[in-house]
């Protein structure tokens, strides 16, 4: 997955690599320009030839170096910047049993701070690591035609290190993936207590949610630190390597020495490449510490990129108006092996045109039948057809494109109201908007806002009344011009204003729309074309209101119980 981001960035990465390596060469050949200028001092020549050389040189070198560092740096950069459009881009298309597994501020988490991590990867990680290894490719071939007994000797006590490495890399990596980890932990926790943040006020529940947080972040402290003991035991045994090198090759280059078989000069020579391979071991051992830190991260981002996303169709030009009919056939249906059915063998139809309301007492699988509707969930067996159409046979955006859905907290986003109402269909002309507004009852609420359309909502669209919010949603919805409305009805009681309001605009709706509505009032349910009485996820009685009434305690329960009254009905139904 690293590669599938570094690939497009190599020849980036190379010309980095190989501007740093020309000012580095540029920075060895002062001292030999110095050099000059020393002996042009001595011997009275003229000075000016051997400064202009070392001031290009020094100016060069630097130029070199810093385009050379500024380069590696972008391509970092933009390495990040391909991982995160990547996540991005599959993140609103995941499935949503998938995001129900997953915590959105580790989500958010892995997006920011793990992709942050390929950065040092690809900087000193690659480059230093590919640097590292030429010059000691360089290093040992020299040292080998020197003296190869001695680099025996050098190699051997290296071989070490290398042992040591082997030990304490795959450390550093766990501890880094187990600090990303608490970081997502963070994450998570954060947005959990923000998202309800007035219920953690109103909970006094401040000090405790502080606290998860907090156990995360020391969490993530524990395992950073944990990381940086396992480098400082590396760049130290490397250190000590390199020492114990130069010990032993001094030994048994003495006892060379002192029989015969070596040069007094070809030791020392010998032991100056040895100090001078520290320089590259570090590089190595850093580089080698950059890539498991990266690796952590990038087994973290794998995870998201493993998960199976919806297919990205074109979306659809031209869809009919007409209001479809929806079948369901022996729906069985469970959010998990592990958990019990949430359906068991569900039938029901729904004409097209007209209002069908779903009751049921809680947990009974309303909410249920609306994922499977929208698919975002499939059915484990049966089927969901739309008009006559089993819905795995029409492309995802053409079946979205065919159904309006209006959850039950009916969400508004922040932004303005024009946004929220043009989110589904960004093409909808003033006039539409115009129409929906008056359909849903809204013209007088949008004529006394301050600014009209283009006033801010705030937050979760908290400007604004349950049933203001409830009617903006089905505008939202209307204006994709559905062929079905799906309407998860708020369990908040309303006003009598807003009630009325609502069921006329309900009423209006499905002299057009197919609608298909979870009641949870009565004047909706009295409404109704036809009502289905889920229990426990089966369908329990199919009929009117009046029929129910009379045919089903369930329903007769649930009428007198559960749907907000409205006493004139509350008598008809007790009469
Ligand atoms: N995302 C989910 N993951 C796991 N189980 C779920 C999920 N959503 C709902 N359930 C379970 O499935 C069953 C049916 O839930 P569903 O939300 O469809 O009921 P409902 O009839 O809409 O209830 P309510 O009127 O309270 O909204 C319940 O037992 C619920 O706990």
């Amino acid at each position: 997955m690293l590669l599938t981001h570094i690939r497009p960035q190599k020849w980036m990465l190379v010309a980095g690599g190989l501007l740093g390596f020309v000012g580095g060469m540029a920075g060895l050949a002062e001292p030999l320009v110095a050099k000059t200028v020393i002996e042009a001092f001595g011997s009275g020549g003229s000075l000016a030839g051997p400064i202009v050389l070392l001031t290009v040189l020094v100016l060069c070198g630097a130029a070199i170096s810093a385009a050379g560092s500024y380069v590696l740096e972008r391509t970092a950069e933009s390495i990040v910047l391909s991982a995160r459009l990547g996540l991005v881009g599959r993140m609103l298309r995941l499935r949503v049993h998938d995001v129900d597994r997953l915590k959105p501020g580790d989500l958010l988490s892995r997006v920011t701070a793990d992709t942050t991590l390929l950065r040092a990867v690809c900087t000193s990680g690659v480059t230093n690591g590919i640097t590292a290894v030429f010059m000691l490719i360089g290093c040992v071939a020299l040292m080998a035609a020197m003296d190869p007994v001695l680099l025996g000797v050098t190699l051997g006590v290296l071989t070490l290190i290398a042992a040591i490495g082997l030990f304490v890399f795959p450390r550093i990596g766990r501890a880094t993936a187990q600090a990303q980890m608490a970081l997502g932990e963070m994450g998570a926790g954060l947005d959990r207590a923000l998202q309800a943040f007035r219920t953690v006020k109103a909970s006094g529940a401040e000090a405790r949610e502080t606290e998860a947080v907090r156990v995360a972040a020391r969490e993530a402290w524990r395992r950073g630190v944990t990381a940086a003991r396992w480098s400082a035991i590396a760049g130290t045994s490397t250190w000590l390597g390199v020492q114990l090198a130069f010990l032993a090759v001094l030994g048994v280059g003495g006892i060379r020495v002192a029989n015969g078989s070596l040069e007094i000069s070809a030791l020392i020579a010998f032991l100056l490449y040895l100090f001078y391979l520290t320089g590259p071991i570090s590089m190595l051992v850093e580089g080698v510490t950059q890539l498991q830190t990266g690796l952590a991260a990038v087994t973290r981002l794998r995870e998201i990129e493993d998960l199976e996303t919806e297919p990205l169709d074109e979306p659809v030009a031209e869809k009919e108006s007409t209001p479809a009919a929806l079948s369901l056939r022996d729906v069985h249906f469970h959010y998990g092996e592990d958990r019990s059915p949430a359906l068991h063998g569900v039938s029901f139809e729904v004409p097209a045109g007209g209002m069908t309301a779903l009751v049921g007492p809680s947990g009974a699988g309303k909410s249920t039948i609306f994922a499977l509707l929208e698919r975002f969930y499939e059915p484990a067996s049966g089927s969901i057809l739309i008009d006559g159409r089993d819905l795995t046979e029409l492309p995802l955006p053409e079946l979205r494109a065919a159904i309006g859905y209006v959850e039950q907290d009916a969400p508004v986003l922040a932004g303005s109201l024009r946004e929220n109402l043009v989110f589904g269909a960004p093409g909808a002309t003033d006039a539409e908007i115009a129409e929906v507004l008056r359909r849903t009852q809204l013209t007088d609420l949008v004529e006394r806002l301050p600014e009209g359309l283009e006033t801010a909502v705030g937050h979760r669209g908290q400007m604004l009344s349950g049933g203001e919010r409830q009617r903006v949603a089905i505008a939202r919805a209307l204006l994709r011009r559905p062929r079905v409305l799906l309407l998860d009805e708020a369990t908040s009681q309303l006003d009598a204003v807003n009630e009325m309001r609502l069921r006329e605009v309900i009423d209006e709706v499905a002299g057009e729309t197919t609608v298909l509505v979870i009641a949870h009032r009565l004047s909706t349910v009295t409404g109704a074309d036809r009502i289905v009485v889920l229990e426990a996820g089966r369908v329990r009685a199919i009929g009117t209101h009046a029929e129910l009434v009379s045919g089903d305690a369930l329903y007769r329960e649930l009428a007198t119980t559960q749907f907000a009254a409205d006493s004139e009905i509350m008598t008809s139904v007790e009469g």
